[in-house]
C-alpha cells in the first residue's frame, strides 16, 4: 500500500513503470526477504522444533522436576516428621536418658541391695547348711534318744510288772506277818489318871508293866488273911498278862495306831479287818475308838486315823491302777435293837439280813449306807454319829455309852489294768462298858441295859472261842452283835481287841476281869485270813 502512496507523489506512466520496477524490485527484494524469512522462518521453525524439543524436554524435565519436588516434597514432610519424631525421640532419649539414670541409680541400688542380699542368702545358706547338719545331727541324736525311751518304756512296763509282782507280794509279806502275829490280837491300853482321880495316887502302883518287854502287864494286890481260902497271912497276889502290846498310860493315840496301821492297811488288800474296844465303863474305849470330845489333832481317834490311812492309801494305790468305792454306815447295838447313828430321829425296824445270792454278805434293813469319797465326808458322819449316840448316865462314867457303836466302812476295789477286784469291811466298834452288875449299881432299866450289854460281851467271847476251837457250831446269832459281825470276826478276817484300862485302884476287880477276857481271847488262834479277791 506504501508504494501506490509514493507513485501518486511523481509522473504517472514513468511513475507506473518505475514504480513497477520499483515494485519489482520490491518484490525480488521481498522474495529474498521472504526467501530470508523463509529460511530463517526454516531456521526459526528449526529452532522453535528445536525449543519445542527442548521445551518438551524441559516440559518432561519440569514434570520429572515436579515430580521431583513432589517426591521432594513428600521427601520434606517426610523429613519434617522425622525431624519431629527426631525431635520427639530426642525428648524420649532424654527422658529415657533420664529414666536409664535413675534406672541406673536404681539398679546401683538394687545391685548394692542384691549384692547385699546375696551375702544374707550366701551367709544363710551357710547357716542352712550348717543347720541342716545340725539338724541331721538332732535327728539321729532325736532317732538314738527314741530308741533309748523305747527301751526305756520297755523297762518301765517290765518293772510296772515287776513293781505289781512286788507289791502283790508286799501285800502277800504284809499280811503273812499279821497271820503270823495272829489273827486275832490283843492290845492292851491303860488310860492315864484323870485330874479328877489324882488325890488317889499320882502312879497307879497295883499296875506294873516290864520297861523291856511292851507286852506284859501285872496286876498286883496285898490281900487279907482269909483262912476259908488257905491264905493266913496278908500277901501280894500277882496276876501277869500278856498281850500283843501292852501300851502304857503315856502312850498317844499316834503311838497306838502305829501298831494297828499295818491291819487298817490289810483292808485295801481286800480283808476283812474288825477292830474293838473293850472294858469296863470310863476306862478309855471311847478315847481310843474315836478321840475325846474337845479333840485336837494330836488327840483324835483309831476311827479318824484310821479313815485317814485309807482314803491316803487309796490315793496311793491310785498310781498303781487301782480305783475304790467307800460306802460307810455307823449304827448302835442299844438293848439288842439295832438304831442308825447317821439319821437323827430313826422311827423305822432295822434287821440284819443276808444279801441275796450270797452266803456271805450281810446288811441291815432301812440302815443309811452312804456313799463316801473323801476323809472329810467321813469326818462329817462320825460328826454326826456322835451326836446322835445315845448315851446314859450311871454311876461309874458321866457320859457312859451304854450301847456298842458299830462303824463299817465298806471297801470295793479294782484294777482293771490287771483285772482284779477285791471287797472288804473296816469295822470299827466300840463296845459298851463291860463292868459288873454290882458296881455299877444298876437298877431298873439300867439293870436291864447292863445284862444285855454282859450277854452280848459273853456271846463275843463265846463266838471267838468256838472259832478258836474250830466248833461246828458258832453262836453268831446269840446277840445281834456276833450276828452282825460274823464276816469280820471268822477265820476270813482279821481281828483286833483293845482291852482298855482304867488305872484307878478302885477299878481293881473290873480291870482283872477285862484282862482275863482279853486273855481267853488272845488265846484263840482263828485260822488264816483271806482275802476277798477276785
Ligand atoms: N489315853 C487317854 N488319855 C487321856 N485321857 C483319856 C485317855 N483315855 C480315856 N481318857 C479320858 O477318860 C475318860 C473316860 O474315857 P472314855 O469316855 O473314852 O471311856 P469309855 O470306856 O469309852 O467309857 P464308856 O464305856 O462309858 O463309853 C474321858 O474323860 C477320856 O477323855
Amino acid at each position: 500500500m506504501v508504494p501506490a502512496a509514493r507513485a501518486g507523489q511523481k509522473r504517472p506512466g514513468w511513475d507506473l513503470r518505475g514504480q513497477l520496477g520499483d515494485m519489482q524490485g520490491k518484490v525480488a527484494q521481498y522474495k529474498g526477504k521472504l526467501q530470508t524469512l523463509q529460511e530463517s522462518e526454516g531456521k526459526l521453525q528449526a529452532q522453535l522444533d528445536s525449543r519445542e524439543e527442548e521445551n518438551s524436554k524441559l516440559h518432561q524435565r519440569l514434570q520429572e522436576l515436579e515430580e521431583e519436588n513432589c517426591v521432594l516434597q513428600g521427601v520434606h514432610a517426610e523429613n519434617k516428621q522425622l525431624l519431629c519424631q527426631k525431635r520427639q525421640m530426642e525428648m524420649d532419649i532424654e527422658s529415657l536418658s533420664q529414666t536409664v539414670e535413675k534406672l541406673q541409680t536404681a539398679n546401683r541400688t538394687l545391685t548394692a541391695t542384691l549384692e547385699s542380699v546375696e551375702a544374707s542368702l550366701k551367709a544363710a545358706r551357710s547357716d542352712l547348711s550348717d543347720t541342716k547338719e545340725t539338724n541331721s545331727r538332732l535327728q539321729q541324736k532325736l532317732a538314738a534318744k527314741e530308741r533309748i525311751l523305747e527301751e526305756k518304756l520297755h523297762e518301765i512296763a517290765e518293772k510296772n510288772d515287776d513293781l505289781h509282782r512286788c507289791e502283790m507280794e508286799e501285800r502277800r509279806l504284809r499280811n503273812l506277818v499279821q497271820e503270823l502275829k495272829g489273827n486275832i490280837r490283843v492290845f492292851c491300853r491303860v488310860r492315864p489318871l484323870l485330874s479328877s482321880e489324882r488325890n488317889q495316887s499320882e502312879r497307879p502302883e497295883h499296875i506294873q508293866f516290864n520297861p523291856h518287854d511292851s507286852k506284859v502287864i501285872v496286876l498286883s494286890r496285898t490281900e487279907e488273911p482269909q483262912s476259908h481260902i488257905g491264905r493266913e497271912k496278908r500277901e501280894t497276889v500277882r496276876h501277869d498278862f500278856s498281850f500283843d502290846h501292852v501300851f502304857q498310860p503315856a502312850a498317844s493315840q499316834g503311838e497306838v495306831f502305829e501298831e494297828i496301821s499295818l491291819l487298817v492297811q490289810s483292808s485295801l488288800d481286800g480283808y476283812n479287818v474288825s477292830i474293838f474296844a473293850y472294858g469296863q465303863t470310863g476306862s478309855g474305849k471311847t478315847f481310843t475308838m474315836e478321840g475325846p470330845d474337845n479333840m485336837t489333832f494330836g488327840t483324835t481317834g483309831m476311827i479318824p486315823r484310821a479313815v485317814k490311812q485309807i482314803f491316803a492309801g487309796a490315793e496311793e494305790l491310785r498310781a498303781k491302777g487301782w480305783s475304790y468305792e467307800f460306802t460307810a454306815s455307823f449304827l448302835e447295838i442299844y438293848n439288842e435293837t439295832i438304831r442308825d447313828l447317821l439319821v437323827s430321829k430313826p422311827e423305822k425296824e432295822y434287821e440284819i439280813k443276808r444279801v441275796c445270792n450270797s452266803n456271805e454278805d450281810l446288811y441291815v434293813t432301812n440302815l443309811k449306807y452312804v456313799p463316801v469319797t473323801s476323809e472329810e465326808e467321813v469326818n462329817h458322819l462320825l460328826c454326826m454319829a456322835k451326836t446322835n449316840r445315845s448315851t446314859a448316865k450311871t454311876a461309874i462314867n458321866d457320859r457312859s455309852s451304854r450301847s456298842h457303836s458299830v462303824f463299817q466302812l465298806k471297801l470295793q476295789g479294782k484294777n482293771t489294768a490287771k483285772n482284779i477286784q477285791c471287797t472288804s469291811v473296816l469295822s470299827l466298834i466300840d463296845l459298851a462298858g463291860s463292868e459288873r452288875l454290882d458296881k455299877s449299881l444298876s437298877t431298873g432299866e439300867r439293870l436291864k441295859e447292863t445284862q444285855f450289854i454282859n450277854s452280848s460281851l459273853c456271846n463275843l467271847s463265846q463266838v471267838i472261842s468256838a472259832l478258836a476251837n474250830k466248833e461246828q457250831h458258832v453262836p453268831y446269832r446269840n446277840s445281834k452283835l456276833t450276828y452282825l459281825l460274823q464276816n469280820g470276826l471268822g477265820g476270813n478276817s482279821k481281828t483286833l481287841m483293845f482291852v482298855n484300862i482304867s488305872p484307878v485302884e478302885e477299878n481293881f476287880s473290873e480291870s482283872l476281869n477285862s484282862l482275863r477276857f482279853a486273855s481267853k481271847v488272845n488265846e484263840c488262834v482263828i485260822g488264816t485270813a483271806r482275802a476277798n479277791r477276785k
